[in-house]
């Protein structure tokens, strides 16, 4: 899949315009991966509905069709999973390709290393560049059997180890992802496993636990889960990805006559982080409507141009809003005075490094940044000239900088942007409905 990208695909962005009418973003990321997960893992037959039809959450659902679960989908964003139940995957006979899906590769090597049969996970170039010691660590410490490349990097190596034991684990970083993978593999284990994390990360896996009837204990930052309990199959209604709001809701503040709409958007407080930001800088968002979904909270918002402000971002937010931050960097350089990030280290072992992707394209469109281990300091009201940005191949650094475009001097044009389309397919038709001038070539 991966090997085959068109690398070399370039947006154009012609600047000027504003963000109007009402729109529904592509269904949430981190919600799908774990409906395909779960669904696979269960009892009976689970139907989701607003599934991401993105290369990511299609790698997941390749995975498991490899691993002999019938699914049927995605149609419109309905899938169909029949599922094996804990005990019923079946050994693959090729090495399971994760693309560029962290999310994937992570949660799977917690599930696969409790099976009864040996399996590798590889990806494309860049999720091969990613650390994944930090799952095979803990996941080790429980009696499982993984091997990395060298430096911990993709792929990984599972001997399956139907004998796992809980785990009682701090967490080293902030990491939904590893706690995840814990806790899948927890599933599996004898006794309990009981996670610490050091700050609160979004917290799908453990309402969709819940949903499926897995009982799940939660205190603080501990989380506590007892091994040998069958899943039960469920609906899943899977809601609009706030991170993929999180390029609109930037674009409508920074520009002018903007007043734009996003339906049923997730709003799971483990993600609004976006939404602190954007409102300490003195955006004008309004939530119009909330509702619950199985178990997930969610939105319509409405957002409208209003100037921002720079500001230090508060530390206890960055896991909130960790794969927003591209946006929020465009949002820092349109806003008056000076923005501060500490506390974002996490952001360099992304798709890219996206503290430094993200700071030499604003540097090649005249925005002066200072780059910090952790972070970023960013000088706003400076206005964007005209210029190329390289996205790395990272799908979020691409439309971020799709949006730098609406209060931009001259066209931007941003290159290798194949993987929008592993979080975001039809972004670019998307983004010219709402006013955006953007083309693909
Ligand atoms: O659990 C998840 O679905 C995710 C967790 C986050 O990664 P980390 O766990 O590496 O912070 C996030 O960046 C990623 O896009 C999705
Ligand atoms: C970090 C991301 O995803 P993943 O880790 O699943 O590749 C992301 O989508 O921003």
């Amino acid at each position: 899949m991966s090997e085959m990208k068109d690398t070399m695909q370039v947006y154009h962005a012609t600047p000027g315009g504003r963000l109007t009418g009402t729109i529904r973003v592509p269904g949430d990321k981190s919600i799908s991966h774990r409906s395909i997960m779960l669904g696979a893992l269960a009892e009976g037959v689970t139907e989701v509905t607003g599934f991401l039809e993105g290369e990511d959450a299609l790698a997941t659902m390749n995975v498991f069709r490899a691993l002999g679960v019938q699914i049927e989908g995605p149609e419109q964003g309905r899938v169909t999973i029949h599922g094996v139940g804990l005990h019923g995957l079946k050994a693959p006979d090729m090495a399971l390709d994760c693309g560029n899906s962290g999310t994937s590769m992570r949660l799977l090597a917690g599930l696969l290393a409790a099976q009864p049969f040996d399996c590798t996970l590889t990806g494309d170039a860049s999720l091969t560049q990613r650390p994944m010691a930090r799952v095979a660590d803990p996941l080790r410490l429980m009696g499982a059997r993984l091997e990395t490349a060298a430096g911990g990097r993709p792929p990984l190596k599972i001997y399956g180890t139907p004998e796992l034991h809980g785990l009682t684990y701090t967490l080293p970083m902030a990491s939904a992802q590893v706690k995840s993978a814990l806790l899948l593999a927890g599933l599996y284990a004898q006794g309990e496993t009981v996670i610490t994390e050091p700050e609160v990360t979004r917290d799908h896996t453990e309402r969709m636990f819940e949903g499926f009837g897995v009982p799940v204990r939660r205190e603080g930052r501990t989380i506590r889960v007892t091994g040998g309990h069958g899943l039960h199959a469920t609906p899943i209604e899977v809601p609009g990805d706030i991170s993929s709001a999180a390029f609109f809701l930037v674009g409508a503040c920074i520009s002018p006559g903007s007043d734009l709409r996003l339906q049923s958007v997730g709003v799971n407080p483990t993600r609004t982080g976006i939404l602190d930001v954007l409102r300490l800088m003195g955006a004008n968002l309004e939530i119009e409507r909330s509702w619950i979904a199985g178990g997930e909270p969610l939105a319509d918002l409405r957002v409208r141009a209003t100037p921002l402000r720079g500001i230090t971002i508060p530390t206890e937010l960055v896991p909130l809003a960790i794969d927003e931050f591209p946006a929020l960097f465009i949002a820092a350089a349109c806003a008056e005075g000076r923005t501060i990030l500490r506390g974002a280290a996490e952001l360099r072992v992304k798709e890219s490094d996206r503290i430094q992707v993200m700071a030499d394209g604003l540097k090649a469109l005249g925005i002066y940044t200072e780059v910090l281990p952790d972070g970023l300091i960013i000088e706003g009201g400076q206005g964007f000239g005209s210029g190329t940005v390289e996205s790395h191949g990272d799908h979020r650094i691409a439309m971020s900088f799709s949006m730098a475009a609406l209060c931009a001097q001259g066209p931007i044009e941003i290159r290798d942007c194949a993987n929008v389309a592993t979080s975001f397919p039809g972004f670019v038709s998307l983004a010219c409905a709402a006013g955006l001038n953007l083309n693909a070539s």
